[in-house]
């Protein structure tokens, strides 16, 4: 397909940029709902305070280009975003560890959207195994390796308590696994080949909370 990125393109995209663009996709989405049919990186900048430059830059690594005055055609905008950002695939996911935080995620049907399919979670919990949550069945632990054999999967959700993150991690990829999101506060180590993308509600809490002070003084 000729909207289809090639890989070396895509590690070129800098981080800040591929964070910025589903906030143009969600923005460029609300529009459409609005019925506009054009938008140009001026009116994204209004709606979201980015800079339009830095707009049309970010947008510059996705392929698309626009109109003089009248800016991106909507549709193809969204089309083409959803394509670049991953979120028209649907990447399959286990997950490991079906605690407060890992029962939420497992919930949360918005993944979905944004092309995160959890197809199956693990735990040693007796109480948890053999049930679903949202449909999606958990199993033990130990039956992972099997699991790996019957889907097609290639990211693990990491939501273990943190004594075991290492763990369990080493066992993931050992079993196959090339790409871990993990939500525990602990620094995994992988290989080089192996992606890993730490996310952590708390470490924005500090941000916030810092930034709160600074502004009440
Ligand atoms: N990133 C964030 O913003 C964020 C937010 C909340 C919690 N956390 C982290 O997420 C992790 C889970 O937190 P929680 O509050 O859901 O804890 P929890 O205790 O509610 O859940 C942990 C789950 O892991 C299971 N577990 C234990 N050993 C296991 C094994 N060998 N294999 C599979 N599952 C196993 C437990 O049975 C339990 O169900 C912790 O590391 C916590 O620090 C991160």
């Amino acid at each position: 397909m000729s909207n289809q990125p090639q890989k070396k393109d895509i590690a070129k995209v800098p981080e800040p940029t591929l964070r910025r663009l589903p906030w143009y996709l969600s923005n460029v989405k609300l529009l459409k709902q609005k019925g506009e049919q054009y938008v140009s990186s001026t009116q994204i900048s209004k709606e979201i305070n980015v800079d339009a430059s830095q707009i049309a830059k970010d947008l510059s690594y996705v392929n698309i280009s626009g109109r003089t005055r009248v800016g991106y055609e909507v549709d193809a905008l969204i089309e083409v975003l959803e394509d670049f950002l991953g979120f028209t695939d649907m990447h399959k996911a286990f997950l490991f560890g079906v605690g407060s935080l890992g029962g939420a995620l497992l919930r949360d049907s918005g993944l979905k959207h944004f092309g995160l399919e959890i197809v199956a979670a693990f735990d040693v919990n007796p109480n948890l195994i053999g049930t679903h949550i949202n449909g999606i069945p958990i199993f033990h632990s130990s039956e992972f390796v099997n699991k790996m054999k019957e889907y097609d999967v290639h990211i693990g959700v990491l939501t273990v308590p943190i004594e075991i993150a290492q763990q369990i991690t080493d066992t993931m990829i050992a079993g196959g696994i090339k790409a871990v999101w993990n939500f525990t506060p602990f620094r995994i180590r992988v290989p080089e080949n192996i992606v890993v993308q730490n996310t952590s509600l708390y470490a924005h809490l500090a941000v916030m909370f810092n930034r709160l002070n600074f502004n009440e003084h």
